[in-house]
């Protein structure tokens, strides 16, 4: 049984007013109850530190129950020890954030659907994903779906989601986001947060952006700006769900052809160096051979090809995407702190450093530690929706990740693939 924490004296001196229009429950004694309770689904490494900003917060605003409830998938330690014991033994995520005090409010809870009875403030009552009427949902993308299954009918009608997660599902009928997924399961608005976010910069209080994508609600998009900012973690709202949640998705596929460059370039690539004219430039990079400066420009020219197809892509796929979104934290922020100093990237690169003999699995499974990669599975999505729709010729950088990860392709083919010049107008 997750336990209750002990109460923690509120600053009152930080503490802001509760909106009018804030969101609001009312309890079975007809007792309206202002104060919002958050619950994360999810407790890795980003998860993990999303719990302890929003943990920070809650403790500060009038507006939010102090605990914040942490689903944890539950796992034995080496020791013999529960994961979720542990965490509320000693206030840390020994395995996925190890050194970093999440805050005691912080209540890690094995039971996703059926929450524990524990007492808040003398008061008894369901405060899990159950009573939860703000649940922030970050897990690694592929687990989203089964979750989302094992929580139809237990959540509350009113709870508004926020999606930290990069991914997403390819169905029959197409694409779908996971904000999507969420919503289409659980009944529920989804919002999203994506961003410029290592999580273990964030951990440790160092400045970071990050971008809301909200649907049509501001004021829900203000709850969750007042959820997670701090003064080292500036958050802004903007109306462009799957803009925001795209950017955040396709980054990771960009990340991985950034590691294979990063590789290559030390090894002293050669490109081939036929003519474009649309990319004159792009190929003069590539010429440099050798020196120490060649990586980075390569790596750049890949992070330019490759926003741009993240642009034509989220753009062909919802129109209603923003230009603007790809300039916030989510969009070009996001690309270049993935590709230079991401989980994708570094995988990729022993990857490409192996000639592609050892899997990203294994590689995976041995560099990270049970945290989980989303570039490789992103690659495959992104790749089905390019081969169904016929559009693989128009996108040479996603398209070769996918070639290259699956070993149809050399790693070196990211440089000479990805340079083809792109046919489209929306390019
Ligand atoms: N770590 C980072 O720096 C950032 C991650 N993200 C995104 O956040 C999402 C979550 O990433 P992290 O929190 O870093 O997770 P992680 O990469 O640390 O993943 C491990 C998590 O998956 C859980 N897990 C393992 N097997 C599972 C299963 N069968 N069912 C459910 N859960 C299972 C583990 O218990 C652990 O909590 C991803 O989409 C990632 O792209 C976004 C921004 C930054
Ligand atoms: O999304 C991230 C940074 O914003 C983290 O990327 P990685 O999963 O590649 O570490």
């Amino acid at each position: 049984m997750a336990p209750a924490f002990e109460q923690v004296p509120e600053d009152t001196e930080t503490q802001t007013e509760t909106p009018h229009n804030a969101p609001h429950t009312v309890n079975n004694d007809g007792q309206v109850d202002y104060k919002s309770r958050v619950t994360v689904v999810g407790s890795g490494n980003w998860g993990s530190v999303a719990a302890k900003l929003i943990a920070s917060n809650t403790l500060k605003l009038n507006s939010f129950h102090d605990e914040v409830r942490m689903w944890v998938f539950e796992e034995t330690l080496q020791s013999g020890e529960k994961l979720t014991e542990v965490i509320n033994r000693i206030n840390e995520n020994v395995k996925y954030l190890p050194g970093i005090k999440l805050g005691k409010n912080v209540i890690a809870d094995p039971d996703l659907e059926n929450a524990d009875v524990h007492f808040v403030y003398g008061e008894t009552g369901n405060c899990a994903v159950k009573d939860a009427n703000m649940l922030v949902f970050v897990t690694p993308h592929q687990f989203m779906e089964g979750i989302c299954k094992r929580l139809v009918g237990k959540v509350r009608e009113d709870a508004e989601a926020i999606s930290l997660i990069k991914g997403m599902e390819v169905k029959m009928e197409g694409p779908c986001m996971i904000s999507t997924l969420i919503s289409e399961h659980l009944g529920i608005n989804c919002s999203v947060l994506m961003g410029a976010n290592i999580a273990n910069e964030i951990a440790v209080e160092k400045f970071s952006e990050a971008t809301v994508g909200y649907r049509d609600k501001r004021e829900i998009a203000e709850q969750w700006v007042r959820l997670f900012s701090t003064p080292y973690f500036l958050v802004t709202p903007v109306q462009d769900v799957e803009g925001v949640e795209l950017c955040g998705t396709l980054k990771n596929v960009v990340a991985i052809a950034a590691g294979k460059v990063a590789v290559m370039s030390k090894f002293g690539f050669h490109p081939c160096n036929s003519a474009c004219e649309l990319n004159q430039s792009y190929y003069q990079m590539l010429g440099f051979v050798d020196g120490l400066d060649m990586g980075n420009n390569t790596k750049a020219a890949i992070m330019r090809i490759g926003l741009r197809e993240m642009i034509a892509f989220s753009k062909l796929l919802f129109s209603s995407v923003r230009d603007s979104t790809f300039f916030e934290s989510c969009g070009v922020a996001d690309v270049i702190t993935t590709c230079l100093g991401g989980r994708n990237r570094k995988v990729a690169e022993a990857f490409a450093k192996n000639g592609g003999k050892r899997s990203f699995d294994e590689l995976e499974a041995e560099m990270l530690q049970g945290q989980k990669l989303q570039g490789v599975s992103t690659a495959r999505e992104v790749y089905e929706v390019l081969s169904h729709r016929g559009w693989l010729e128009l996108f040479p950088l996603f398209a070769t990740v996918h070639e290259i990860c699956v070993g149809h392709l050399p790693p070196s083919a990211i440089v000479e693939h990805s340079e083809q010049k792109p046919k489209l107008s929306v390019f």
